[in-house]
């Protein structure tokens, strides 16, 4: 099949590079020059495993192409994917203006003698495959055309691999041409229960529902999280303790400081928004909201409890700035409001993390010390702070770290590091819900 993908994001480039292996012909479409520029010497402008082979070795069997014009690629494809970002808007809701500048292209140069299916994989409120359908059509109004969703469901730091094995593909449509087309497209990579039909509606909710129930998961595990530290239980038995019920499963389970990312905060937000503009108030998401908001800052506050005298010239080492391991990505990442936060209290900031630094100097204060190597972050410190579980720092010795230090207050913000071990070594360990 010829694919046209519209924004070379994680999930355009990903999803071209995937179904370009899988045999199809695609063309991926950004406005923007630098990137494309990037992409023909076969460049990805993120970091993410198993991206840069997949991407050289279809740009060498030239089963993808770049470019910066939508009119080149469109006409003839078989399938259009939107994969523009729908960012966060000053009310909470989803900026559709990129997805809908996209359709008014699409509208421009969409044949009326070409089937075409247009898909939004873009994460987009309930009601926007209808709307993107209409703006196609008010250019042209003969356009031979069904728009559809398909969520994607890919996560940061395994992009690759979800893409191959997903848990399951939603197809959102009631054009029984197009579900046709895009089950085919599918096929290699899901057993067909694992392929759901829906109306492109349930599709749009399904995508908000599943990242809304995986964050307010997440809230939830960190407010028991919370109390066990009230109570003295521990964290890590409780949640073994209650993940081995297949109905509540082990994942997502893991308690810190809470969810990052481009997508959980902005989606449980334009969630809310949905559900505000048909006048329903949903304290459920706002918990999920409000519970990640204080958890993010709570290395803050049990340093002020360890310093009772103020935070002013400590020397913190902040380890792992991305907001997740295995990712460059530090849209919404914890470590940047953690940093502002001991600044403004007059800490002597040092961070690190093993892939993101420039990227991230733009997002911290100027005060903040940043350093390639960990080890110079550490030197010296008085306290630690993990933010970021990324394995080089799981794997750091303790040893080194007893020796390097002036103090010794580590706070363990994942939950990852063995605080038995570090307690031994004289460590004063703190976990989140850790007793
Ligand atoms: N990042 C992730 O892991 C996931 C993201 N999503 C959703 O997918 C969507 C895209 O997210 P990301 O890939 O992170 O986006 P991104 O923000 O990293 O990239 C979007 C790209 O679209 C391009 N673009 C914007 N307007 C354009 C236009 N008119 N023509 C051509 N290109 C244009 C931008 O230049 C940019 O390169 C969002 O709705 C997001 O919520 C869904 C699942 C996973
Ligand atoms: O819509 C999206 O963009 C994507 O959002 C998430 O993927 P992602 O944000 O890449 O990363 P996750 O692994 O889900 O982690 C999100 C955040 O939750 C945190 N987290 C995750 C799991 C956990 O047990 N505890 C926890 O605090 C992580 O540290 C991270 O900050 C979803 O997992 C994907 O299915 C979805 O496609």
């Amino acid at each position: 099949m010829k694919l046209t993908i519209i924004g070379t994001g994680y999930v355009g480039l990903v999803s071209g590079v995937s179904f370009a292996d899988l045999g199809n012909d695609v063309v991926c479409v950004d406005k923007d020059e630098q990137k494309i520029a990037q992409l023909k010497k076969g460049i990805s402008p993120i970091y993410e495993e198993g991206l840069d082979a997949l991407l050289e070795k279809n740009i060498h069997n030239e089963k993808i192409h770049f470019t910066t014009d939508l009119a080149a690629s469109a006409p003839d494809s078989d399938v259009i994917m939107i994969a523009v970002g729908t960012p966060q808007a000053a009310d909470g809701s989803a900026d559709l203006s990129f997805v809908r500048t996209v359709a008014g292209e699409l509208g421009e140069v969409l044949p009326s003698d070409h089937r075409t299916v247009v898909v939004n994989k873009s994460t987009v409120p309930i009601g926007s495959a209808e709307e993107v359908e209409k703006i196609i059509r008010k250019k042209n109004a003969n356009a031979d055309v069904a728009v559809c969703s398909v969520p994607e469901f890919l996560r940061e730091g395994s992009a690759v691999k979800d893409t191959f094995h997903p848990d399951r593909i939603v197809i959102g449509t009631d054009v029984s041409w197009a579900n046709e087309r895009l089950v085919h497209l599918h096929e290699p990579l899901a057993d067909s229960e694992q392929i759901i039909t829906t109306s492109a509606r349930s599709a749009e909710m399904i995508k908000y529902a599943s990242n809304a129930f995986l964050a307010t998961k997440i809230s939830f595990i960190n407010e028991i999280a919370n109390i066990c530290e009230a109570y003295g239980a521990n964290i890590d038995e409780v949640s073994r303790g209650i993940g081995t019920d297949r109905r509540i499963s082990p994942h997502f389970l893991n308690a810190g400081l809470g969810f990052g990312g481009s997508c959980f905060p902005k989606d449980v937000q334009a969630l809310i928004a949905l559900a505000k503009d048909k006048d329903y108030e949903a304290n459920l998401l706002q918990s999920t909201v409000a519970i990640n908001a204080t958890q993010r800052l709570k290395p803050v506050e049990i340093l002020h409890h360890k310093f009772p005298r103020g935070l002013q010239d400590l020397k913190v080492a902040v380890l792992g700035l991305a907001f997740k391991p295995g990712t460059d990505d530090m849209r919404y990442a914890p470590s940047i409001d953690i940093i502002h936060e001991l600044v403004k209290a007059g800490a002597d900031v040092h961070a690190h993390d093993p892939i993101v630094l420039d990227a991230a100097a733009p997002l911290l204060p100027r005060a903040v010390t940043l350093h390639n190597e960990a080890e110079q972050a550490l030197s010296k410190a008085d306290a630690i702070v993990l933010v970021t579980e990324w394995d080089v720092y799981k794997q750091h010795p303790i040893a080194d770290l007893a020796a390097t230090m002036t103090g010794n207050v580590i706070i363990d913000g994942r939950n990852v590091l063995d605080a038995n071990a570090f307690k031994e070594q004289g460590f004063d360990y703190y976990g989140i819900g850790r007793r």
